[in-house]
């Protein structure tokens, strides 16, 4: 399966993908790494990787549309047939979302659906909670509701950060995000009609 990376930083959960996708054992293959703004780090880790790479920079669309829509010429371009969306921070328009729906992932540091948005680690300490992790979802118009596929939890350990508290939740992404990948793009999930995740069961 031919897949889309869409980054606006760092790009370590990008990293841990292109890790998991050069095992001979994957059925991903990352074809183009796409980030909204330039010079980021993410865009030397797909260079240093051999992948391919486009800016499409959002300041320099007249709207949301258009800019989703270069997004959408340049994954077409490429062949694209799964998008990851890896610590990419701008909303996508309902029609973009519309088109890729079941084929649009992204991760998320928290248990969805508790502490939707920004800043989750710090909303999770707020709350107290002792269990905390990420989520991999399907993305749906609606930002951070779309159907989960995979899930990891971390202990909230005393005198937790939200950095320290970022780090272990950060680990726990590097894990979930490759597999979650793999299971759609071997197509052992898949995002059914109604909205739900299908399994194909092992026979
Ligand atoms: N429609 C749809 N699109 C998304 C785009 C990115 C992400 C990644 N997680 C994100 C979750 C929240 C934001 C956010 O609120 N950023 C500040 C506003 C930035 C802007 O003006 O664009 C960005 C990415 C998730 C979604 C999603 O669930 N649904
Ligand atoms: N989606 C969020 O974006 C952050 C940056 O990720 P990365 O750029 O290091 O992959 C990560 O915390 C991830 O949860």
């Amino acid at each position: 399966t031919r897949v889309g990376v869409l980054i606006s930083g760092t790009g370590t959960n990008l990293q841990a993908l292109i890790e998991h996708a050069k095992r001979p054992s994957s059925s991903a293959e990352i074809v183009v790494v796409i980030s909204n703004r330039p010079g980021v780090q993410g865009l030397k880790r797909a260079s240093l990787a051999g992948i391919q790479t486009r800016v499409v920079d959002h300041k320099l669309y007249g709207s949301r549309a258009e800019f989703d829509g270069t997004i959408d010429r340049v994954l077409e371009e490429f062949g694209v047939e799964l998008v990851c969306l890896a610590g990419f921070m701008r909303i996508l328009t309902g029609p973009f979302v519309k088109k890729w729906n079941g084929k649009l992932l992204n991760i998320h540091p928290s248990l969805l659906p508790s502490f939707k948005g920004v800043n989750a680690q710090k909303q999770a300490l707020q709350a107290g909670v002792r269990v905390a992790g990420c989520t991999v979802h399907f993305v749906a118009e609606e930002v951070d509701a779309g159907a989960i596929i995979v899930q990891e939890a971390v202990p909230v350990l005393s005198g937790d950060t939200e950095e320290s508290l970022s780090d272990r939740i950060r680990e726990a992404e590097h894990r979930a995000f490759p597999a979650a990948m793999e299971l759609v793009a071997s197509g052992a999930v898949r995002l059914a009609e109604d909205g739900h995740i299908e399994w194909k069961l092992k026979s």
